[in-house]
């Protein structure tokens, strides 16, 4: 279990997060949503035990990650923003470095590789791979030491589908192994796959958390907007949805989006009515939604808010 407990930290004089706490168990992500320079990269550096905070401490199973930095590190593997890994260096190379740091042997990088579908790359330097080989290959080296804790920082920006995909499931299986994930993100839509497990959201804004809260709890707050759904026959969709009232139009593809002003008391009634009327659902998701108008509307909620 990681707990955060009340962290201030900055660089210089300036605290560039304030009184930062949440807590997050096995089994489970928490997902830190911010906009470019709310602080989450800071956050994440505190956490990892590389900047120390100002105020405040973290507890990586009870243990202070500053006071037995040790340990407490030992539990954490960290992919930082930028993957920090030697582009001179070949994949086999890059983690066998890192596992003569952790004092690990050589078996557990060629498992590694094997299990990140590295196997073509292992001789090529990391610098000529792919960004989402790049990303593959970070992550391969946050979990050399089998940590307990993985904290990735924008995991899935910089990456194509396949990429992002891939990422995903490997995120889920590691939640689903026992381990503690932290994420960040400024991509809101990302958000809705971590639907099926215990997921938190925390809403970073000008280094301060102004909201947390479970993730279905979250999307059923979010009013207003807009759900882009891929059918077989959208002309029939838009008509059947604009009967019952919606404001519903052609979207891009094989979609129609719809407006709705609650999302998890709406969008199963919407599916029903479709598929009992012999529309095929393939596909329902929010559009993408600034993360501005989600934060406005959630947070005109007001502070505080249910934990
Ligand atoms: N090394 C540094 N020295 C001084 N100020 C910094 C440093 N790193 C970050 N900052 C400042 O701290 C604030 C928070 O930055 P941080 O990188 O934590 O935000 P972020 O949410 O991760 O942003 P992004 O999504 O753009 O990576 C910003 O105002 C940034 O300019």
């Amino acid at each position: 279990m990681l707990t955060v407990e009340g962290i201030s930290a900055g660089y210089g004089e300036r605290d560039v997060i304030r009184d930062l706490s949440f807590s997050v168990k096995e089994n489970e992500v928490y997902v830190l949503l911010g906009a470019n320079g709310s602080g989450k990269t800071t956050t994440f550096r505190v956490v990892t035990g590389v900047l120390p905070p100002s105020k405040g401490r973290v507890l990586v199973n009870e243990v202070d990650l500053w006071l037995e930095p040790g340990s407490a590190k030992r539990k954490i593997g960290y992919l930082p923003e930028g993957e920090r890994i030697y582009p001179d260096l070949s994949v086999y190379r890059n983690l066998l470095f890192f596992a003569k740091v952790y004092d690990i042997n050589g078996g557990r990088v060629d498992e590694l590789i094997k299990e990140f579908g590295l196997e073509r790359y292992r001789n090529v330097n990391a610098g000529n791979l792919s960004r989402g080989f790049r990303k593959r290959l970070a992550l391969a080296r946050a979990l050399l030491h089998d940590p307990e804790v993985l904290v990735l920082d924008e995991p899935f920006s910089n990456l194509d589908v396949p990429g992002v995909l891939s990422l995903r499931d490997k995120i889920l299986e590691m939640i689903r192994m026992g381990k503690v994930v932290l994420f960040s993100t400024h991509i809101f839509t990302e958000l809705q796959h971590f639907e099926g497990v215990k997921c938190r959201v925390g809403i970073i804004n000008d280094g301060e958390l102004v909201v947390e809260d479970k993730l279905d709890n979250l999307l059923s707050r979010v009013s207003n907007i807009e759900i882009g759904i891929t059918t077989d026959k959208p002309e029939l969709a838009i008509n059947l949805l604009k009967n019952l009232g919606y404001e519903v139009r052609r979207d891009e593809g094989s979609g129609i989006a719809v407006r709705v002003s609650n999302y998890n008391a709406e969008v199963p009634g919407i599916i029903k009515t479709l598929v009992a009327e012999g529309v095929n659902v393939y596909q329902v998701k929010p559009k993408e939604t600034p993360l501005e108008s989600i934060f406005v509307k959630v947070s005109g909620e007001g502070r505080g808010l249910s934990k």
